[in-house]
């Protein structure tokens, strides 16, 4: 059984279908990335797995439950982990304390002991342990004193990496995770990505147009062009197929022909 799928997964916004009918599983310990040219439906097939929309038709599932009727936290407590939007975030806080909370909401129920004060001074320094090496690992250390809302844009990406670490999910979903960060800061986020790769229970799913990056990464590569999946395969053969070429590399002659689903 396959960890996480999705069953003709549909979404119409009037009378466009902007994810049609994909059906597709994805394996722990694989990390796929999602290709296709902009307005394929990439970020839209992301928000319909995470539950931040609805879909038209099909399902989502995870572990072989399924997650329709759940809404976005719902699917979060069940094990998928999509970053945060920053807005969700309490910006007078500090890194630290953003950090630390994210780490307390994923073991629910284990840090209330009772008002026991000596319990709940160990459980904060666990907590605390916990979140400063997340940022150790997105190197935001140094900056864990400092509100979130003060922090520069590539910093603010960071951040919501560590967010997602802390819930430790079974299915890590990225989407286009060093956007807009600078040449220093992408190869923390993509280093961080090859160390979640190392552990075999995780499944990883990104949406990435770099396609250096897609290459070194991906275990498999799936494609979405007009909603729909075109092609499915190892990344070789399928960077190497014409929808991809014509995306991302700007060949002549667009076409999907010649993709296997
Ligand atoms: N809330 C919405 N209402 C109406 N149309 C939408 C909505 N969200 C997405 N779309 C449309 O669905 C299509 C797919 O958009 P989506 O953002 O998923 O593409 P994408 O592959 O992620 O593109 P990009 O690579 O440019 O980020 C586009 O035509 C987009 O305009």
């Amino acid at each position: 059984m396959s960890l996480l799928a999705t069953q003709d997964l549909t979404i119409r916004f009037g009378g466009h279908v902007a994810v049609d009918a994909v059906t597709c599983s994805f394996e722990p310990g694989t990390l796929t990335a999602i290709v296709g040219p902009n307005g394929a439906g990439k970020t839209t097939y992301f928000n319909l797995i995470s539950g931040q929309l609805k879909a038209s038709a099909g399902r989502v599932s995870l572990n072989g439950r399924d997650l329709s009727g759940l809404s976005a936290s719902q699917r979060t407590r069940a094990g998928l982990g999509r970053a945060f939007q920053l807005t969700n975030l309490f910006p007078r806080l500090s890194v630290l304390e953003n950090v630390r909370l994210a780490v307390q909401a994923s073991r629910e129920g284990s840090h209330r002991r009772g008002l026991n004060l000596l319990s709940i001074w160990s459980d904060h320094e666990a907590l605390t342990a916990r979140a400063r090496e997340i940022l150790e690992q997105v190197a935001l250390l140094p900056k864990q004193d400092e509100l979130v809302s003060a922090l520069p844009h590539g910093d603010q990406r960071k951040l919501e990496v560590a967010l997602l670490m802390a819930l430790e999910p079974q299915v890590f979903m990225f989407d286009e995770p060093t956007a807009g960060m600078n040449a220093a800061e992408a190869p923390v986020i993509l280093d961080l990505i090859r160390r979640l790769k190392a552990d075999k229970r995780k499944t990883i799913l990104l949406v990435e147009h770099k396609m250096d990056v897609v290459r070194e990464l991906a275990d498999r590569i799936i494609v979405l062009h007009n909603g729909a999946l075109v092609a499915d395969g190892k990344p070789a053969e399928v960077i190497a197929l014409p929808v991809v070429q014509e995306a991302y590399l700007g060949a002549s002659s667009p076409s999907a022909e010649g993709a296997h689903p």
